[in-house]
């Protein structure tokens, strides 16, 4: 049975009035556990779609999603927001926290989403925050962090439930240069020793050196981006 993420020949066409409009066309990657993949791309490129039809969100038109051995287009509904629950943890461009819980409550929301709250889950949620540099921060409340220690908490929740696959959606877009590296390393270090399969788009040239592989979509098409093209691809 094949693990990690694997994408074959998906397309996705979105209707507009009579039109059809093409987001994304045959495209394919695979990306193993402990694999940290950058997806970069000019605006309206299609990397939207494809995070989307990647974590569950959307479906595509053709081909199809293997997630750690979950054909996702023989899915029911119910089938699928388990997959999103159990099987992947989203990082998205802000944050996204609750107001009113604290950096620990934030984690055992999401865990009491998905059952029962033991014992071992809170240890594995303190120990998560240590890692990522949040061991003094558990009981302060989001509008008491930094921007970084905000991202990182995000971070930690999409890790709580210990998904196979990462997907991040422009993870360092609100940050200053110094936080977007911290947690950029963080996913990295988090993708490495927890061996995940993790997908970052990202706009962001200097967090590439983070990742093993990069990619670019154009026009809805996937492909490896050349090294020395990098720089534009990103400017982009
Ligand atoms: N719901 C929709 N209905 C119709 N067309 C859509 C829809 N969502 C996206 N598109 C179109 O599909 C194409 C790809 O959009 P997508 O949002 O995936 O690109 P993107 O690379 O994520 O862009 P950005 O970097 O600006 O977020 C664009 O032409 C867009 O206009």
């Amino acid at each position: 049975m094949p693990t990690g993420l694997q994408i074959n020949n998906v397309t996705k066409y979105y209707a507009e009035g009579s039109n059809r409009i093409s987001a994304l066309e045959r495209v394919s990657i695979s990306v193993e556990f402990g694999e940290f993949v950058a997806v970069v791309g000019p605006s309206g490129s299609g990397k939207s779609t494809f995070l989307s039809i990647a974590g569950a969100l959307l479906k595509a038109s053709e081909g199809e999603v293997n997630l750690n051995g979950h054909l996702l287009s023989k899915l029911s509904d119910k089938e699928l927001s388990n997959v999103r629950l159990k099987e992947i943890g989203f990082i998205m461009q802000s944050s996204n926290l609750v107001p009113y819980l604290n950096v620990f409550d934030q984690l055992l929301l999401v865990k009491k989403m998905s059952g029962k709250v033991r014992a071992e889950d809170k240890t594995f949620a303190v120990n998560l925050l240590e890692e990522l540099g949040l061991g003094s921060k558990l009981k302060s409340f989001p509008e008491e962090l930094s921007g970084g220690e905000k991202q990182r908490t995000a971070v930690a929740r999409a890790l709580i439930n210990n998904p196979n696959v990462i997907l991040a959606d422009e993870p360092t877009a609100s940050l200053d240069t110094k936080r977007a590296h911290e947690v950029v390393s963080m996913i990295a270090h988090e993708v490495k020793s927890r061996r995940k399969a993790a997908i970052m788009v990202t706009h962001d040239e200097r967090m590439l050196e983070y990742c093993d592989r990069v990619y670019r979509m154009e026009d809805g098409r996937l492909s490896p981006a050349e090294s020395t093209s990098l720089a534009a691809v990103c400017k982009l």
